[in-house]
């Protein structure tokens, strides 16, 4: 079979960058295409360079649509603008659109549901095996403990992360919640600040510290009566996400449209 030809949106970002030495190092797949912002002086630039590999001839464009024409995939690590304007061409092209941006709204999250009956979207806030392992525990934790356990999100990022808070805590508080059976947006705690009152029985809190180039460390505490149990996953290397987004992207190729999530992806959905 041939290579799945790939495309990283957001290719001179942090993500993007790992993204191509992901997609360098990795057997099956390769890099057909580069997307940066309109104007960006990156624009022209090589990806391989920039990746700090040897060049690969691929030049930065901000033409998706052109890009997209030979393409399998987009690996699309962005801002939620640009991922939503990517979710239609990716649409249109029937290639597979794997999502990592996160900060995305409510009604972001309903534009890229709308487009799934031809779409194959793949989106977490996290594409980590360990995050996805630490909500799938979360959820069964969440469902042994009842509400006398107060559940605490806590996350921190490196200073230039501009979301909080991080869609990886929003993910652990989905899972929180699902293992609880309620609704998350009816049960969710967020930016303390001031008299808040007591804390609201069955609430699901979270809070996000910034600092320094942390890449991504996520606490779930289950406090109870005089005992607590916290669960944790530390990310030491971005590689782990993109790598995670290939694995998304291969398992996703030929696969009937839908918007799948990276628990599908490992097999972790029934966990
Ligand atoms: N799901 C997961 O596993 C993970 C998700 N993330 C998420 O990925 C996103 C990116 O993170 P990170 O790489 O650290 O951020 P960066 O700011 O380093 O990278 C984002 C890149 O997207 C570019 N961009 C902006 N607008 C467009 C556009 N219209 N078309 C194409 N590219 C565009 C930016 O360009 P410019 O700077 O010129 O604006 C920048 O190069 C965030 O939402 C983050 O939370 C991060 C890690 C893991
Ligand atoms: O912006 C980041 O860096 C990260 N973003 C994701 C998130 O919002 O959870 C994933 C990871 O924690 C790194």
């Amino acid at each position: 079979m041939s290579d799945m030809r790939l495309i990283v949106a957001g290719a001179g970002g942090r993500m993007g960058r790992a993204l191509t030495r992901a997609i360098s190092e990795t057997k099956g797949v390769v890099l057909t295409g580069a997307l940066e912002a309109p104007g960006s002086e990156l624009l022209g630039q090589d990806a391989g360079v920039l990746a700090g590999l040897p060049a690969n001839g691929v030049k930065l464009s901000a033409d998706l649509w052109t890009l997209s024409a030979g393409a399998d995939g987009i690996l699309d690590f962005t801002v939620p603008a640009a991922t939503i304007a990517n979710v239609a061409i990716a649409a249109q092209r029937g290639i597979v659109h794997v999502i990592g941006t996160t900060g995305l709204s409510s009604s972001d999250n309903a534009v890229i549901k709308s487009v799934t009956d031809q779409a194959i979207v793949v989106k977490s806030g996290n594409m980590s095996l360990g995050v996805n392992l630490l909500a799938a525990l979360t959820r069964r934790v969440a469902q042994s403990l009842d509400a006398g356990f107060d559940i605490e999100i806590v996350e921190m990022h490196h200073r230039a992360k501009i979301d909080a808070p991080s869609g990886t805590a929003l993910l652990l508080g989905e899972a929180a919640a699902a293992g609880r059976k309620v609704d998350l947006d009816d049960h969710s705690a967020r930016g303390r600040d001031g008299v808040t009152g007591a804390r609201k029985t069955g609430d699901i809190g979270f809070a996000s510290l910034r600092g320094g180039t942390v890449t991504g460390d996520h606490s779930v505490i289950f406090a109870g009566p005089y005992e607590r149990i916290e669960l944790a996953h530390k990310a030491e290397d971005r590689m782990i996400f993109a790598h995670g987004a290939l694995k998304a992207a291969q398992w996703a190729h030929g696969k009937s449209p839908g918007l799948y999530s990276m628990m599908d992806v490992l097999g972790l959905a029934e966990f």
